[in-house]
């Protein structure tokens, strides 16, 4: 089959690439895009009306509010960019987008300043009263000496993650007089003495200190949580602690009790654990709080911010669809947007074959005493992409998939390496020039595991042999047909099937009566067999004798079943009835 590359949308094409804008998006960059495209801004939709229209969209932009969920990105069969006009991602289902070929683009720093400044309107509100004082003025009162502040000249601010907010926070506080202390493990020290901003090593050492504590990190498994009852509880009863970042880094109901029995002197809030809080949760609760300065995630919302991130997305978007490098791409940020699309289905190959070597010649016994070196060979078109880096990411993916928690598995092109050594897995990649448009492939992707003995282990330790040799070698190959992966060689022999769903991969002798033997146990124990495919063996093996005396040539029967098969089936099919081995894979 051809490789094919799609063509980048042009302004000429007969009908205009088109982009769903479900949420206030400010006008100057869609008046970008409506030059070329067709800008369908749709907002208050619901999630399933979203589900229903989004299968017609090249690209789609969003902010914080829509939920770019899995099966959003599974029913969007055209889309081909994800857009926040603004930072955070966290509401963008980014793997799911990547497996999808689909690009998520973000703005990382058209926002920063409106976050920065609103982080400082709340910390003066909450030093000033300003908000419990506001609401007492309109219900008539006129309370001077209840609602007497604090000054923050002279106070410390404690900032977690000196970032981009973080750090513009800090500048900005220096300038009203205060000393900036952080606590960010990964800051540059010279930024931020630069910055004059103290770096605190720990935690604790910063909650000590702070008159005001402001958290600027992503919200990530580090940072969810990190402001509990215990953290509270190592802060002055005078401190007061703002939160215009995510929601979920600070233990709303921790901070409501520390609040409530004076552990603390007040809070500014612009971002909750739920957005919008439900009516009577403790977010709630924390909102009608007179020390609570609260507001609705408006963090990024001023005419400035919403102008810069508007134009930033849109001219992505539009680089995007005209076969153009984004500027700021969240998950493919080395490569080309239409090599990762023409890429995706030979990822889903990479992955798959990954995971069946794993499922299939892989033992625990074998990768504690022996070494595994990959080869994976790229030969025809495949070979004139400017990066393989996601083939690579995608057989590290599939070889660890099947032996690891799903949970922790997040491997994309910019882990992918560091995974790959952290696991002592070595892959070696190559291009190959031979013609493979002659076999009938545009593009065949082999993958070839040399087993040897490690060589880190002493020599009195190390088992005889691997299979009576001193390496071994697995061979798996595959290729891509109208955008399907199939498997077309399996170790020694030559194989066509769609490595997809529960396989049944039994070794025989290829002769009468096999095929009708498993059928029948498959049967007995309620297996259906929804599609069966005979591999034999390639051209150059040998026949073997088959235990009667007689030479037989071997072959392999991949039967793809419904469900997964009982360790006792698997069994019962191996014996005198010329099944020699037999295993279940789940692809
Ligand atoms: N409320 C809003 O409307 C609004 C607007 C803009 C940004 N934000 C949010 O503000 C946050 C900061 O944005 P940014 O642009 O400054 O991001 P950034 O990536 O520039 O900075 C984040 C900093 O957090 C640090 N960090 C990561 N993990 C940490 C940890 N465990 N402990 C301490 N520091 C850690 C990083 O090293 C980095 O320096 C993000 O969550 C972003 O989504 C909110
Ligand atoms: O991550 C961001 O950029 C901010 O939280 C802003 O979100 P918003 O676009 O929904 O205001």
């Amino acid at each position: 089959m051809p490789f094919e590359v799609t063509a980048p949308l042009q302004e000429s094409s007969f009908s205009k690439p088109k982009v769903l804008i479900p949420e206030k998006v400010s006008p100057d960059g869609l008046a970008l895009l409506k030059k070329s495209l067709e800008v369908h801004e749709k907002k208050g939709l619901t999630p399933e009306q979203l589900l229903q229209i989004v299968p017609e969209y090249d690209a789609l932009i969003v902010r914080s509010e829509t939920k770019v969920t899995a099966e959003l990105l599974s029913a969007a069969k055209k889309l081909r960019v994800v857009a926040r006009a603004g930072v955070g991602v966290d509401n963008v289902d980014v793997t799911t987008a990547t497996q999808r070929g689909v690009i998520v683009v973000n703005s990382p720093s058209g926002n920063i300043n409106a976050a920065a400044e609103h982080t400082i309107a709340l910390m003066m509100a909450t030093a000033r009263n300003i908000g419990d004082a506001c609401a007492s003025i309109k219900d008539g009162k006129w309370e001077r000496s209840r609602l007497t502040g604090v000054e923050v000249k002279g106070k410390t601010l404690a900032i977690i993650g000196l970032g981009k907010v973080g750090l513009t926070v800090a500048r900005a506080a220096i300038g009203m007089g205060m000393t900036a202390v952080a606590m960010d493990p990964y800051a540059n020290p010279s930024m931020a003495a630069a910055a004059s901003v103290t770096l605190k090593t720990s935690l604790p050492e910063l909650l000590e200190v702070a008159d005001f504590l402001t958290i600027h990190t992503p919200l990530i498994a580090s940072t969810k949580g990190m402001i509990g009852a215990a953290e509270l509880a190592q802060m002055k009863p005078t401190a007061r602690i703002l939160n215009v970042a995510r929601g979920g880094m600070i233990d709303e109901a921790a901070l409501l009790e520390a609040l409530e029995n004076d552990k603390l002197a007040g809070a500014g809030i612009d971002v909750w654990t739920s957005e919008p809080p439900k009516p009577g949760d403790t977010a709630s609760r924390l909102i009608a709080h007179p020390k609570v300065v609260a507001t609705p995630h408006l963090g990024a919302s001023t005419v400035e911010a919403q102008e810069n991130v508007s134009i930033d997305v849109c001219e992505q978007v539009i680089a995007i669809l005209a076969g153009e490098l984004p500027r700021s791409a969240v998950n493919a940020p080395i490569i080309l947007p239409e090599e990762f699309r023409t890429l995706q289905p030979f990822v889903s190959l990479v992955e798959k074959m990954g995971s069946l070597y794993t499922q299939l010649y892989s033992t625990p016994q074998r990768s504690a005493s022996f070494r595994t070196t990959f080869d994976l060979t790229y030969e025809g078109a495949l070979t004139t992409m400017k990066t393989t880096q996601p083939l690579f990411a995608a057989l590290v993916k599939g070889l660890l998939t099947p032996i690891s928690s799903q949970d922790g598995l997040n491997i994309n092109v910019v882990n992918a390496e560091l995974v790959a050594k952290e696991r002592g897995i070595l892959i070696n990649e190559s291009r190959s020039r031979e013609n493979v448009e002659q076999k009938g492939y545009s593009s065949v992707v082999t993958l070839r595991a040399r087993i040897s003995r490690s060589s880190s282990m002493p020599r009195e330790q190390q088992p005889k042999t691997v299979a009576g040799k001193a390496t071994q070698e697995q061979v798996i190959q595959g290729f891509v047909s109208a955008n399907i992966p199939y498997i077309s060689r399996l170790d020694r022999f030559a194989s066509n099937f769609v490595p997809d769903g529960t396989l049944l991969i039994c070794r025989n002798f290829d002769s009468f009566g096999r095929i009708g033997f498993v059928g029948n146990r498959l049967g007995m124990a309620k297996v259906n067999i929804n599609f069966m495919s005979v591999a034999p063996l390639g051209e150059e093996e040998e026949e073997v004798e088959n235990g009667s005396g007689r030479k037989d040539r071997e072959a392999l029967m991949i039967l793809g079943v419904d469900r997964p098969v009982e360790d006792e089936v698997v069994k019962s099919l191996i014996g005198d009835e010329g099944v020699l081995e037999a295993s279940v894979v789940v692809l």
